[in-house]
Formats: C-alpha cells, structure tokens, sequence
C-alpha cells in the first residue's frame, strides 16, 4: 500500500530552565517549563534519511539556555515569542515554530521577624516557596486507652538561590562531583510530626493553628540557614519545630535534592555567572532523618514519612 507523510513537527520537549536575576542580593526567579515543536520541509528526513533541513533537538535545548542568559525571561510570552521567531527566520526549512511553556511560580518565605511582603530581613531575598497548595495529612490511632496522632504535609516546593554550599565530602575513584560554594538549595519537603497528646483530655492541640505555626517555622529554618548539606538544613527545620512548639515531640523529614545545575554556555560564547540553571527531576538525592525531643522515643515509621 502506498503511503505518504501527513503532519509532522519535531523538537526538544520540556526544557527546565531556571533563570536566576541578581539585584544586589535580592533575587528573582523565573522558572519554566519549555517545549518546542518545529515543522516545515521536512518530507526527505521521514522519506530518505537525509538530515539536510534538519535543525538537532538538541540544538533547539542549547538555544532555550542560551537565550535565557543573552535576553533574560522577562515573562514566558516575550521569551516564546522570540524563541519561535528565531527558529523560523534563521532556518530557511522551518516555516513554522510551537512553543510551548509553563511557568512554575514563586513566592519569598516570610522571615521570623519580618513579613512576607516586604525584603526586610536578609533571608527572603533569597528564599522562596513554590506557589500552590501543600497537601495536609494525619494520621489518628486509637487502642480504646491512647492515642496517637501523627500529623504533616507534602508536596511543599522551596528553594534558596544561594547561602548552600556543598563541599569536604568523600571522594573515591567514582567521585566526579565538583565543589560548590554557593549553590541553589531546592527541596519537595514531605514530613511527618507527632503529637505528645495522648490521651482525651482538655489541653489537646488545637489542631488548626498548630499545623499553621509547624509550617511557619519549617518555612523560616529552611529560609535562615546557611546550608552546608541538606542534611544539616533537615536538622535545622525539625530542631526550630521541636524548639518552638511544645505539642511535638517528633518529626522526620524526606527531602528530594531537586538538583539545579548550571549550563554550560561557555560553546556559545556566554558566561553563566550562576544564572541559568538545568533543573533536573531524576535521579534526586534523597535525605531523610527523624529529629526528636531530647528524652522521647521514636514512634513514626521509617517508611511512613512519603505518605
Ligand atoms: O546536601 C547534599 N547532601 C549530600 O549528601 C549530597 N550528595 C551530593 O552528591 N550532593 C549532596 N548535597
């Protein structure tokens, strides 16, 4: 039967590329999510092989990076704009260029003595909590005497776009990881936390503002800690809950190192002075640690902390 090629188009999907704009040291973000589907004469790659008209994929990625360091993102519209009109008016074949993009957005974490709103402490320049809705859990035992009440969230986006570092660490002959003194430090927190009420009595938490304050303290360690590892933010974010609300006893934590890391763009002539970042989704480091009150012993489950 003979056939013959109907649409087409072809490129590189879902380029993460996160832009970092430095304002002294107040930060912005732009980070998004790009697409782009290019057609036009393209019959002989399908028919023959030839890749003549063929502008690489990865060329298209290289381009996304490239000009999120040479004009900035200054919204999703104006970068798509102009990385479509570039694909069609520098390539003779390609008549027609898709680009599509989601932005992700982000809003600076409220210090412990200042408010969200306004840069006032020097934290929030610099700290950031992905808009959207964390998800809210519990957990409720009874045995007919005690309870148990385990509480938390997930799916909590935040990132620092400096004050972590990551070096000393151990290397051996697969060690291929460079030294980084200042990095981004982006995490999905997921935690756990248990109530010391146990048993039905008149001084149980209230619930509500408890959870409100666990996730004010959690926001502000992770944005007020100098980070040598996540590690040691992990330890930060459960000792400041631990330390300023009485009703918790417990706390673990399962933090993804949602990795950013700088793009080469030395090939096309660009510096990248810690600005245009890759973020990787997989593979992640994966930290995970319970913190406790001193003299208490551990009641959540190990595995129990990414439900
Ligand atoms: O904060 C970090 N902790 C690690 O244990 C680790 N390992 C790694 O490769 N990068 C990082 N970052």
């Amino acid at each position: 039967m003979p056939t013959i090629l109907g649409q087409n188009q072809y490129g590189k999907a879902e380029n993460r590329v996160v832009r970092i704009t430095r304002d002294g040291d107040t930060h912005h973000i732009k980070d998004l999510n790009v697409s782009v589907a290019l057609s036009g004469d393209m019959d002989d790659v399908h028919y023959s092989g030839s890749n003549a008209n063929v502008l690489p994929t990865d060329t298209t990625k290289n381009t996304v990076y490239a000009f999120a360091k040479e004009h900035g993102i200054e919204s999703a519209e104006q970068f798509g704009i102009h990385l479509a009109r570039h694909f069609v008016t520098s390539q003779e074949p390609i008549k027609t260029a898709r680009i599509r993009i989601e932005e992700y957005a982000w809003e600076r974490i409220a210090t412990s003595d200042g408010n969200s709103q306004f840069i006032g402490a020097d934290e929030v320049k610099h700290s950031f909590v992905r808009k959207g809705q964390e998800t809210r859990t519990t957990q409720i035992t009874f045995d007919g005497e005690k309870w148990q009440v385990i509480s938390g969230l997930k799916d909590l986006v935040v990132m620092n776009s400096t004050s972590s570092e990551f070096w000393g660490y151990v290397k051996d002959k697969y060690t291929t990881l460079k030294e980084a003194y200042d990095r981004i430090l982006a995490t999905e927190v997921s935690a756990k936390w248990r109530y010391n009420w146990t048993s039905d009595d008149a001084r149980m938490p209230n619930w509500e503002k408890s959870y409100e304050q666990t996730r004010k303290h959690m926001l502000q360690a992770f944005a007020e800690t100098y980070s040598l590892s996540l590690q040691q933010t992990l330890y930060q974010m459960g000792s400041r809950i631990i330390n300023s609300r009485s009703e918790v006893d417990e706390i673990r934590f399962s933090l993804p190192n949602k990795h950013h890391f700088l793009v080469d763009l030395e090939p096309f002539g660009l510096k990248n002075d810690n600005e245009v970042y890759f973020a990787a989704d997989r593979p992640y480091g994966l930290i995970e640690a319970t913190v406790l009150r001193d003299g208490t012993e551990p009641q959540i489950p190990v595995d129990m902390t990414n439900l």
